[in-house]
């Protein structure tokens, strides 16, 4: 379960939002400004709120009023951003092992996101030698292998072309269903809300203008 209640102004936007959902995969679905990502970032702890308190698992992570704010390195989240942001030195697997815990660094855990994300055929190539996708998919198991309890994704798809966004969605589905990962994806393309989430919170302004599963978010659309 993942609970969020926070209050942030910006010169242009005044952000207060609050929602709680089970740590399934929920999307955070709106215009561009609508606040999305700011709302990432404070899960995350890259941003720390005017006001607000966000609990994860019963977790408190982050709460204004008693002065608590759990460091970045300890939430135990993953983040997944727009760009990937690999390290454009180091190796595949390089990157995928950088920030991994103890545990996955040789083990079976490896093996097992490899697999699951298809990366075995590309583990000794460097980002400059992959395409868009195979970035993202890195990416996402750089992020898994950290053992993170939620998977934040920021956009994972926007930017790669239609094959490639259809392959990254296909393998974050393969997650869901067989890691049972939670998520949190922040999207403005209905289609893969409606392909990878349970629920949906509707951002609009920096306020929450709806929360729904995601049937009723899809019916709302066919009805657009
Ligand atoms: N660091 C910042 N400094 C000042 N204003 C900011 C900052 N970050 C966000 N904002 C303001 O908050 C608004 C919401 O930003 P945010 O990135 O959360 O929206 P978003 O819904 O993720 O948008 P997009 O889909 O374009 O990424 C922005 O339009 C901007 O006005």
């Amino acid at each position: 379960m993942i609970e969020v209640a926070l209050r942030h102004a910006f010169s242009d936007l005044a952000i207060d939002v609050a929602f709680r959902a089970p740590a399934r995969v929920l999307a955070l679905f709106g215009d561009s400004g609508a606040g999305k990502t700011t709302v990432l970032n404070a899960i995350a702890g890259l941003l720390e709120p005017a006001a607000g308190r966000i609990v994860l698992d019963g977790q408190v992570l982050f709460d204004r009023a008693a002065g608590l704010s759990v460091p970045v390195s300890r939430r135990q989240i993953g983040y997944v951003f727009q760009d990937g942001r690999l390290f454009p030195h180091m190796s595949v697997r390089a990157n995928l092992l950088y920030g991994a815990r103890a545990r996955h660094r040789s083990g079976t855990e490896l093996d097992r996101i490899v697999e699951l994300l298809d990366l075995a055929a590309l583990l000794a190539r460097e980002p400059a030698h992959l395409s868009g996708g195979e970035r993202q998919r890195v990416a996402i198991g750089r992020a898994l292998l950290s053992g993170p309890r939620i998977l934040l994704l920021d956009e994972p798809l926007t930017g790669l072309h239609r094959e490639a966004r259809d392959q990254v969605l296909d393998h974050l589905v393969r997650l869901k269903i067989e890691l049972g990962m939670a998520m949190i994806l922040v999207s403005h393309q209905p289609a893969e809300v409606i392909a990878l989430a349970d629920d949906v919170v509707l951002l609009q302004s920096g306020t929450v203008a709806d929360h729904l599963p995601v049937d009723g978010f899809a019916r709302r659309q066919v009805r657009r």
